[in-house]
């Protein structure tokens, strides 16, 4: 029937790539080509549906909008067929010979990041149309493209290197997959088994899927039913269906609103983090539909950027169908959807932290990032988000974690403030010289881990109004709060005898540092540096220096001068008070050692060979006597 020679096209190497793997991996659920080849057979439908809504001409346009699907288990074939919009010659190429579409390329980077651990990546993903080769020895795929004036035209290949188009006659408006099964997967051309895999994975789709002319009871439109009449099991397919996921929901919010629009949707939350996996920066998943025609599979402005990991539909019935996905970003009606779906979904999150706290402490422990994003970035949800921020503190077990309500339910009654203290590991902020004045007065300091946690703090200000302080800071009165538990202290230098080792310390450091006093702050240190800038700690200006050199901007300079405060009732501060007079070049040698010191606790020492070096000295010098 061909008019013309076939022409022949290799493969994109990265196809080839997939093919490969595809093929020659151990992956046992060969029946999966099944689900995504019917799921593309639906997709192409629902376009066809939506083109139909604002284009005129289109070629066979009295046709049913159904998937039919045949078996011949003789001849070993499978044909799965749609009236979808099909593909032009161009089209053809772009589609299904090179890796320009999302499943795929994803596929490829987890593969290239995950190393050895293939096989369970391929179950992960929908490799989409060429899982196909799995079982088939020769796919022809006839498809007529939508536009009036197309020409029908078949794609071969075996998927080995390699794929021919040459034009055909008398093809119908869609796609048709004739598949030949390899021999040892016949099986999967039995009327049966190929019904029982459509059920099992193909149960949402929203067009008739017939198997030999009879129809399967599908589930349809999940989303516009009674949540009574909906199983969890239900729930949980319709996840994996709509979203591609391999996991579980963790949690879904089905709900509906007449005001201030009409909508049906279920919001789903994944179990995994496919961010925290590696997988690069996640794209909005939730659909929208309009009186369950398909709008947008993943429009941008439906819910904020830091909820791109929920999945789910949204239906509005207020949407005007022929809305193009331009006009779509920047519609209000959009705006609204964006502004109740995202009021519903924390509300949801509000009361799993209420009610059932296990649940929400472990969807905190896996997506918190992306909440404290969103203080970052959204002002508007920025109150609400608060309510839902969790840290571990000097109260909690390690691994268990405070909301900044419980917290202030805590606090003494003096307390205006909330303290926090950022550090690598609770060990390390807890042998700190910060910790030690609240340790001694029993004030609770929440502990950030994490680099983003003081962007939060930042950005927030203030929680109830009490404002976010980093427990370095210079002036916090903390014996206004409340007073040390511990009466037996060690006596302190005489009021003299400090200020002039404070003056000596000075001289002696010069510009390296701006101020230095005594402290009632220091239980068991004897020397801290405190942070004088309210708005930035030394910890994020040395993030930000960071950030700035690896991004090739201008050097932020070398450290500012540091205040460094002495505890007048440590051993060490006393003798070094005595030794002023008695050896100069020592104290000297130890003023600087203390220094360096408390920058190593302050996080703030980044190069130690000047240190180490002068510890030797110190050392030598004590060993003599
Ligand atoms: N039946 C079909 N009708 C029209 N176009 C199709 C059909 N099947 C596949 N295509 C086109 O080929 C492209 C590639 O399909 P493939 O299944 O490999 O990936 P995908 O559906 O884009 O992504 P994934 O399945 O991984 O989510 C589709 O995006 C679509 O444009």
């Amino acid at each position: 029937m061909s008019t013309q020679a076939p022409e022949r096209h290799e493969f994109q190497a990265e196809v080839k790539q997939v093919l490969d793997i595809v093929v020659h991996s151990l992956y046992t659920d060969k029946e999966i080509f099944v689900r995504e080849l019917v799921s593309n057979a639906s997709d192409a439908t629902e376009k066809l549906r939506h083109t139909q809504l604002t284009e005129k001409e289109i070629f066979d346009a009295d046709l049913d909008l159904e998937i039919q699907v045949t078996a011949d288990e003789e001849s070993g074939e499978v044909t799965i067929r749609d009236f979808g919009i099909g593909m032009t010659h161009d089209e053809l190429i772009e589609n299904l010979g090179t890796i320009a579409h999302s499943g795929s390329k994803a596929f490829l980077n987890a593969l290239k990041e995950s190393g050895e651990k293939n096989e369970n990546l391929i179950g992960q993903f929908g490799v989409g149309f060429y899982s196909v080769f799995m079982v088939a020895e020769k796919v022809d795929v006839y498809t007529r493209s939508w536009h009036k004036d197309g020409e029908c035209l078949r794609w071969s290949s075996d998927g080995s290197g390699a794929y021919e188009i040459d034009t055909v006659e008398g093809e119908r408006r869609g796609t048709r997959i004739v598949i030949k099964l390899k021999e040892e997967y016949k099986e999967f051309a039995k009327k049966d088994r190929i019904e029982a895999i459509i059920k099992k994975y193909s149960a949402f789709v929203q067009f008739p899927v017939k198997v030999e002319g009879e129809e399967l009871n599908t589930v349809g439109a999940l989303w516009l039913k009674n949540k009574s009449e909906i199983t969890d099991e239900e729930y949980k397919e319709f996840y994996k269906f709509q979203a591609n996921a391999f996991d579980d929901p963790r949690f879904w919010l089905h709900f509906s609103a007449d005001a201030p629009l009409e909508i049906n949707s279920i919001l789903f939350a994944p179990t995994e983090n496919m961010e925290g996996f590696g997988f690069g920066r996640m794209e909005p998943g939730v659909a929208l539909y309009c009186r369950k025609v398909l709008i947008d599979s993943d429009p941008k402005n439906l819910l904020p950027e830091w909820l791109r990991f929920v999945r789910g539909v949204v239906d509005s019935a207020d949407l005007p169908l022929n809305i193009s996905r331009e006009s779509m970003q920047d519609s209000s009606l959009i705006q609204k959807l964006n502004k109740v779906l995202t009021k519903r979904f924390l509300k949801t999150l509000e009361e799993k932290a209420k009610k059932e706290p296990e649940v929400y402490d472990d969807f905190w422990q896996n997506f918190g990032l992306f909440l404290k994003e969103g203080v970052t970035t959204d002002f508007t949800h920025r109150d609400q988000l608060l309510k839902l921020l969790r840290f571990e503190s000097s109260y909690t077990e390690e691994g268990k974690t405070t909301s900044l309500s419980d917290y202030l339910s805590r606090a003494p009654e003096g307390q205006k403030e909330i303290y926090y203290l950022s550090g690598p590991s609770r060990s390390a902020i807890e042998s700190g010289p910060y910790f030690e004045a609240f340790k001694a007065r029993n004030i609770e300091v929440l502990y950030l881990y994490e680099p983003i946690d003081e962007f939060v703090m930042n950005h927030a200000r203030a929680f109830e109004e009490k404002n976010f302080v980093s427990a370095d800071s210079d002036d916090i009165d903390l014996d206004a709060i409340s007073p040390e538990t511990d009466t037996d202290k060690p006596e302190a230098l005489a009021k003299e005898d400090s200020e002039a080792l404070c003056s000596f310390i000075k001289e002696k450091l010069g510009d390296e540092v701006s101020e230095v006093t005594t402290s009632e702050r220091l239980v068991g240190s004897p020397a801290m540096i405190v942070n004088a800038d309210k708005m930035m700690t030394a910890q994020m200006r040395k993030m930000m220096k960071a950030m700035q050199q690896k991004a090739g901007g201008p050097d932020m300079g070398g450290e500012p001068p540091v205040k460094l405060q002495v505890n007048p009732r440590h051993p060490l501060v006393k003798n070094l008070a005595g030794l002023r007079d008695s050896d100069g070049e020592l104290a000297t040698l130890i003023s600087r050692q203390l220094l360096d010191n408390a920058r190593v606790a302050a996080g703030l020492l980044e190069d130690p060979s000047a240190m180490l070096q002068r510890n030797y000295e110190i050392l030598e010098k004590v060993s003599a006597k």
